[in-house]
């Protein structure tokens, strides 16, 4: 593990943001453990935050022309992703987000933001079963615009119903390479090291020995 991710981690549970307990995740699943991007809810977080994801996207082997981030939670990722790339690495990337629900009047659409085109980075906090993903590509590519790759914080090591993970899902479907700041297996580490979270660390271990990829 990177130092950098080692930090992440550690930065999302003082936030709050990863916690453990039991949650209903959207693919129905009841996890013992929870990602939670509304709670970088702070200016100052939310400037932490859009440097891991810039940070983790300085070091990965993608690359993009523009920046699209799903409602809800993956507005607030997208714009403070392009923030910290203008901030650290002077890349004034556009970037563009979805209403889950379109708006019929004033300047109307499901778009806000600049014009989806191009190679477009989606940038989302976590990949479950992948449902979220496959949306995005479907409004990026009806839009005339290609989508080129996922930005994630945590990659969650699920497998779809059909078995296979759900990032090796999506690399299958669509050829869209994932990043992620940090996966389970680094957070299982980090947690393992601790020493502190014996009980949780359990619960993961079961949970995954269902839904693990
Ligand atoms: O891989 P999946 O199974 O799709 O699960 C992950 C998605 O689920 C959550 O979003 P949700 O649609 O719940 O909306 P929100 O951003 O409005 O909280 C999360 O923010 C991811 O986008
Ligand atoms: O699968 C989900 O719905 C999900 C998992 C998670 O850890 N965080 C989140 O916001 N959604």
């Amino acid at each position: 593990m990177y130092p950098y991710q080692r930090q992440f981690i550690e930065f999302a549970i003082h936030a709050g943001a990863l916690r453990f307990g039991r949650f209903q995740l959207k693919s129905g699943r009841i996890s013992p453990y929870f990602f939670n991007a509304g709670l970088f809810n702070s200016g100052e977080r939310l400037r932490q935050l859009g440097g891991f994801y810039a940070d983790a996207l300085e070091n990965s082997p993608l690359s993009c022309d523009m920046l699209y981030g799903p409602a809800y939670k993956g507005i607030p990722l997208a714009c403070a992703t392009a923030i910290a790339l203008a901030q650290r690495y002077d890349k004034d990337y556009p970037y563009a987000f979805n209403r889950k629900e379109a708006k019929d009047h004033g300047e109307g659409g499901l778009i806000v933001g600049a014009p989806l085109q191009g190679r477009v980075l989606i940038v989302d906090d976590v990949i479950t079963a992948g449902t979220s993903v496959r949306e995005s590509v479907e409004i990026i590519r009806r839009a005339g615009a290609e989508p080129c790759g996922v930005l994630i914080a945590l990659d969650r090591q699920e497998r779809t119903d059909d078995g296979l993970s759900a990032i090796a899902a999506i690399e299958r479907d669509y050829g869209l390479p994932v990043q992620a700041i940090v996966t389970m297996n680094d957070v299982i580490a980090w947690l393992a090291e601790s020493g502190r979270f014996q009980a949780e660390l359990e619960a993961i271990r079961a949970y995954r020995r269902d839904y693990g990829a």
